[in-house]
């Protein structure tokens, strides 16, 4: 183990990416088209929030359907979420094929981290062609429908089969993306929060690469939140997203919160034992701060090996624990990758913290005015 100084990029882009994921609007295809569900009775009564208080079956063979559609039209981009793909004919540069696998709790970040994500690697590696592919879109554009938290409830089995559902649409279609090479890296975002789900993650790319003879690279960007003040920023910004169009504030608060608890209870932690099966390298990014970074060769060594004293977090000048240097590979993706979770703070956490910091300010004088009204 060892630590290491954060340095600073030279882009040191302003970054205010609130919600872009969600504010992007998907383009019309034929998925997205109120048509392919007019048929769909059950659709039309789902979960609004205002309405019903509880999940109800969807039409799964609608869902099936649309996933063949998804299959066969390759130029349906509807619902992955990055900058259009454009590529230089006589400048095509060959990349590796990457699937990167977020895991992360609801409003942990995953999105926002995604999104810097995309903006550096794009800035920095000419014509690669990288993208996004969140479950949550595809929740949303197969519905048109609020979810309530019950939704999220994994003890509903009916509900957790759609979501599944929803998500191997998003890595499907990230996975197609790949082997037809209209992608280089696949970011697959959802909570991916069993074991389960994960082991399907992996069994999928597997038979995508059996299949097609292309290796697909594995990384899971495992995203993490501890600090409270953060968590209530997150959640504010939440109850504005495309889940709670036209719902109150509170109501989207008490909503988002309750999602959240489904979830908390839900989660299953990766394990070293769970690494260990997977040929993959595995990024921890901690409150947008502090990374870790787990190569395969790495991953048969305890945790308990670790010596204490490197794990110490220096509050006041970022301090990053590498559990094992990486190697020097020479995959320029590898490379970027590792030096986007190596300096996230500086390149993007920091405006973050800013603006959390700006938020609790605007609240507390808030709180003071409203004293001095009374
Ligand atoms: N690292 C970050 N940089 C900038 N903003 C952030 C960051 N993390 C969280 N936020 C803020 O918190 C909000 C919620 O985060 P985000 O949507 O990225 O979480 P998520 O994990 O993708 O949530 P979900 O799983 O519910 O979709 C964002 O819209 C953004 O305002
Ligand atoms: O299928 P999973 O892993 O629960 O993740 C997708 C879900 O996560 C969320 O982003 C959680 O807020 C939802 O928008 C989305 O439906």
């Amino acid at each position: 183990m060892m630590d290491t100084k954060l340095s600073r990029l030279n882009t040191n882009d302003s970054i205010d990416e609130r919600d872009s994921l969600f504010s992007r609007k998907a383009s019309s295809s034929a998925l997205s088209s109120p048509t392919l569900w007019k048929s769909s009775t059950k659709l039309n009564k789902l979960c609004g929030l205002n309405e019903i208080s509880d999940s109800e079956a969807l039409d799964l063979n609608a869902l099936k359907d649309a996933l063949s559609r998804i299959k066969s039209n390759n130029e349906d981009d509807i619902l992955s979420s990055a900058n259009p793909l454009t590529t230089t004919p006589q400048e095509e540069i060959v990349y590796s094929k990457w699937c990167i696998i977020l895991v992360g709790l609801p409003a942990s970040g995953k999105s926002s981290i995604v999104s810097h994500l995309i903006q550096q690697l794009s800035n920095h590696l000419l014509n690669l062609k990288i993208n996004s592919f969140n479950a949550g879109n595809f929740r949303r554009e197969l519905t048109h429908l609020h979810q309530n938290a019950k939704f999220f409830n994994f003890n509903n089995k009916e509900a957790k089969k759609q979501r599944d559902l929803f998500a191997s649409l998003a890595l499907d279609h990230l996975l197609n993306s790949l082997v037809n090479d209209s992608l280089d890296i696949g970011i697959f975002d959802a909570t991916n929060s069993t074991l389960e789900r994960r082991e399907k993650i992996f069994q999928s790319i597997h038979n995508k690469e059996a299949k097609s003879g292309i290796k697909i690279n594995k990384l899971i960007l495992h995203v993490k939140l501890e600090d409270q003040k953060l968590l209530d920023y997150n959640i504010e910004a939440k109850t504005k997203n495309q889940d709670y169009n036209d719902i109150s504030h509170d109501l989207a608060k008490s909503d988002f919160i309750e999602r959240l608890g489904m979830y908390k209870i839900g989660f299953e932690d990766i394990t070293q034992n769970e690494l260990n099966h997977y040929d993959c390298v595995y990024f921890e990014l901690l409150n947008s701060k502090y990374f870790k970074v787990l190569e395969p060769e790495a991953n048969e060594h305890d945790d308990d090996d670790d010596n204490e004293d490197d794990e110490e977090e220096d509050d006041d000048d970022v301090t990053i624990q590498l559990i094992q240097k990486p190697n020097d590979k020479e995959d320029v993706i590898y490379e970027e990758l590792n030096d986007f979770v190596v300096n996230y703070f500086h390149n993007f956490g920091e405006s973050y913290y800013q603006d959390v910091k700006n938020w609790e300010t605007k609240i507390e004088l808030k709180k003071q005015l409203k004293k001095l009204e009374l």
